[in-house]
């Protein structure tokens, strides 16, 4: 069954659209936006086939709804609907990567086959489609402060080259997420994305882990063993807590960075490795180059570009978008339907300075969803606050 979004702010012209296609064929399941951020609200919830958009919408108008998709990387057929005045804004769409466009008053039937089009589009592109949503649910970046602005921007800089990155936060600020941004919107983003936890190795097996083994170097290397620089060859290497990494495997990760080339545990012969680094640290590294627990080369190796990702606490103004996009991401995880908040409880949220950041909000709202009432109120916060 087709999922299609009207968006349209005019209420008779949603009718009339949502009789045509109803009519067409009464499977398809109609969805209907007022303004572009109800659009969007949709488009985020919704596993939707293709977008009716109008161009002139109040809040958020059409064009920012199409860039919004395409920055998501959203695989939806965005189909334009135009004005009098602004078929050059369609055109403008188009060079966007809108699907197509339709005239107002809208020809019946170039506006069936547009869709028609559009759905079959769909089915040909349905397991890259499956892939790309995978991928954007996993990965999304919500919040419209100054300060996730600026890091969004960074990324798109940064994100194309090669340049390795060192990204600082608390715990739960969202650094993982900065570093998969950073994999798929580069080139390497198709090959693969390798996560190392060096906090949660023992620091006698991470040079095992990073570089691999060959049989015999250690009492249980029974066989030869690839490691992660080798895994991730092509692609991206995520070094999470490098602030944990031990002296001597910090050594051989400034080599491998220096020349490219790697050794496995046991063996002396050279592998070339084309990885781009990325690390992350909840701790000072700086501090840490001082009390000699970290090796002031490395540091510098790695730290061509930092992003440090501020604390919650220091952008409260995203609370509001983040419970929302949470509320309705795990409804839709658990299959129940989503709750709504009241004001007091939502002030409650935002008088709080979530020493977890986004991990620590997630927890609540998700507990939330489970003990708190259809609305949730101050009632409810007194199980957390
Ligand atoms: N801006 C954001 N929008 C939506 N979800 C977010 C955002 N930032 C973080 N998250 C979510 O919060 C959780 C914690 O984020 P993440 O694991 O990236 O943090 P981290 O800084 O790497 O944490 P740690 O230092 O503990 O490894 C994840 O579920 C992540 O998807």
């Amino acid at each position: 069954m087709a999922k299609i979004l009207i968006a349209e702010d005019e209420a008779s012209i949603r009718r009339v659209l949502k009789n045509i296609l109803t009519e067409e064929d009464s499977k398809f399941e109609i969805f209907e936006a007022k303004d572009g951020q109800e659009a969007i609200k949709i488009i985020e919830s919704e596993k939707l086939d293709t977008v009716l958009c109008d161009i002139k919408m109040p809040k958020k108008d059409g064009v920012e709804v199409l860039s919004y998709v395409k920055e998501q990387e959203i695989d939806l057929p965005m189909i334009m609907i135009s004005g009098h005045g602004d078929i050059e804004t369609a055109v403008e769409t188009m060079k966007m990567g809108a699907f197509d466009y339709i005239s107002k008053p809208p020809d019946l039937n170039r506006l069936l086959n547009t869709i028609r089009i559009a759905l079959s589009h769909n089915d040909l592109h349905q397991e890259n489609k499956k892939l790309r949503k995978k991928v954007s649910k996993k990965f999304k970046m919500v919040g419209e402060s100054e300060e996730i602005d600026q890091i969004k921007t960074i990324i798109a800089k940064v994100a194309p080259t090669d340049a390795r990155v060192l990204i600082t936060g608390q715990n739960g600020t969202g650094k993982e997420l900065v570093a998969n941004w950073l994999h798929e919107q580069s080139d390497r983003s198709k090959k693969p994305f390798i996560e190392v936890n060096c906090a949660a190795i023992p620091s006698e097996l991470i040079e095992s882990e990073l570089f691999g083994h060959v049989k015999g170097a250690f009492t249980s290397a029974n066989k030869d063993r690839a490691g992660k620089f080798e895994a991730a060859d092509g692609g991206t290497l995520f070094l999470d807590e490098i602030g944990d990494m031990s002296l001597k495997a910090q050594a051989k990760v400034l080599r491998a960075l220096q020349e490219h080339k790697i050794q496995r545990v046991g063996s002396d012969k050279d592998i070339k490795v084309d990885v781009r680094v990325i690390a992350a640290t909840n701790k000072d590294l700086k501090t840490e180059i001082k009390q000699s627990l970290f090796r002031e080369d490395l540091y510098h190796r790695l730290a061509v570009i930092l992003i440090n990702v501020p604390a919650l606490k220091d952008r409260k103004s995203d609370i509001p978008l983040l419970v929302n996009y949470f509320l309705e991401s795990i409804a839709k995880q658990q299959g129940v339907k989503t709750k709504a908040i009241s004001g007091k409880a939502l002030d409650i949220l935002m008088a709080h300075d979530w020493p977890g950041n986004i991990r620590e909000l997630r927890n609540v709202i998700e507990r939330l969803m489970i003990l708190g009432k259809q609305k949730i109120d101050e009632e409810d916060m007194k199980l957390y606050f």
